[in-house]
C-alpha cells in the first residue's frame, strides 16, 4: 500500500505528518502500531526507546525507504517528491573505498546527472561545511571513524535536502568524537532550514540535540511520550551539566523504563 502523500503547501510549516501508522512485517512482527506524529519544518526531533521498539522502522517509513502497512505519512510538498530533497545517514559511513572523499560526496549528484564541474564545486562546498575540504583527495582508508562520518554527512548534504533522516549516526564513535560531531551537526542545522529526525539509543544525546524527544516503547512499537526540550540554541556544555538537562534525562529515562 502506498501511504505517502504530500501536505498542502499552506499547512503551517509542517514537514512531516504521520497518521495512525501501523507496520507489520511479513513474518507477522507488529513493529509499529497507532503512530501519530507531526514534525514542523526546521525541527530537530529524536526517536529514543528500547531495542526493537521500531525506531528504525519508523524512520525508514518517514524517509520512504519502507512502506507502512496502513495509515498515512504526509510530507511537506516537494520535500521528498524529488529524492534529492531527503537524505539518510546510517551508523556506517558506507563510503566507496576506491573513490576519493570528493568523489564519494559527489556521488548523489553524479547519479542525478549533475555536470562534472558543478558537482565538484558542490561537493567541495559540502566538505567545507564539515571541515574536511583539506581531505578532498584522500581515500576513506586514510580517515578516522569520525572523519568518515563527516564525509557521510557531507554526502547527505550535497543535494541540499530539506529533510535529513539519521539512524544512530554517532553510535560507533568514541565519546569525544561524538560530542564534536554533535556541535558540528547543530551548527549545520542552525545555518539551514533542515528538518532532522534522529534515531539514538542515548537519552543524553537526544536531550542535548533535540527540540523534542519522542520516547517509544516496544511490542508493539508505540509512542509513549513526546518530551519538549525548551532550552534555547545554541546549546553549550553548560546545558549538559544544568539541572534542567538532568530533569529531562530523568523524565525520559523513567518514561522508557
Ligand atoms: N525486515 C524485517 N522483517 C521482520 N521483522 C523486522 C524487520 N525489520 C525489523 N523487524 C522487527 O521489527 C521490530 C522493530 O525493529 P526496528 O529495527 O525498527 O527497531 P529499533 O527500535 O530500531 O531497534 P534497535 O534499537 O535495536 O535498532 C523488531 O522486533 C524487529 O525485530
Amino acid at each position: 500500500m502506498n501511504t505517502t502523500a504530500y501536505l498542502e503547501t499552506t499547512a503551517e510549516a509542517e514537514a512531516i505528518r504521520i497518521h495512525d501508522v501501523v507496520k507489520q512485517y511479513e513474518n507477522g512482527t507488529l513493529a509499529l502500531s497507532g503512530i501519530h506524529l507531526s514534525i514542523r519544518e526546521g525541527e530537530f526531533v529524536s526517536l529514543v526507546g528500547p531495542s526493537g521498539c521500531g525506531k528504525s522502522t519508523l524512520l525508514r517509513i518517514m524517509a520512504g525507504l519502507d512502506q507502512a502497512t496502513s495509515g498515512q505519512v504526509q510530507l511537506q510538498a516537494g520535500s521528498a517528491a524529488n529524492k534529492e530533497q531527503a537524505s539518510f545517514v546510517f551508523q556506517e559511513a558506507n563510503l566507496m573505498p576506491w573513490r576519493t572523499v570528493l568523489a564519494n560526496v559527489a556521488l548523489p549528484l553524479e547519479i542525478n546527472g549533475v555536470p562534472s564541474e558543478e558537482r565538484k564545486a558542490r561537493a567541495m562546498a559540502s566538505l567545507e561545511k564539515v571541515g574536511l575540504a583539506g581531505y578532498a583527495n584522500s581515500y576513506p582508508r586514510q580517515l578516522s571513524g569520525g572523519m568518515k562520518m563527516r564525509v557521510s554527512i557531507a554526502r547527505a548534504l550535497v543535494s541540499e535536502p530539506k529533510l535529513l533522516f539519521m539512524d544512530e549516526p554517532f553510535g560507533a564513535l568514541d565519546e569525544m568524537t561524538r560530542h564534536r560531531l554533535h556541535e558540528e551537526l547543530l551548527s549545520i542545522w542552525s545555518q539551514s532550514k533542515l528538518t532532522i529526525v534522529f534515531v539514538t539509543h542515548s537519552v543524553f544525546e537526544a536531550v542535548y540535540l533535540s527540540g523534542r524527544v519522542v520516547a517509544m516503547e516496544a511490542h508493539p512499537g508505540r509512542i509513549k511520550q513526546v518530551v519538549p526540550i525548551e532550552e534555547a540554541y545554541p546549546r553549550t556544555n553548560a546545558f549538559m551539566t544544568s539541572p534542567v538537562f538532568g530533569e529531562k534525562v530523568r523524565l525520559i529515562t523513567n518514561t522508557l523504563s
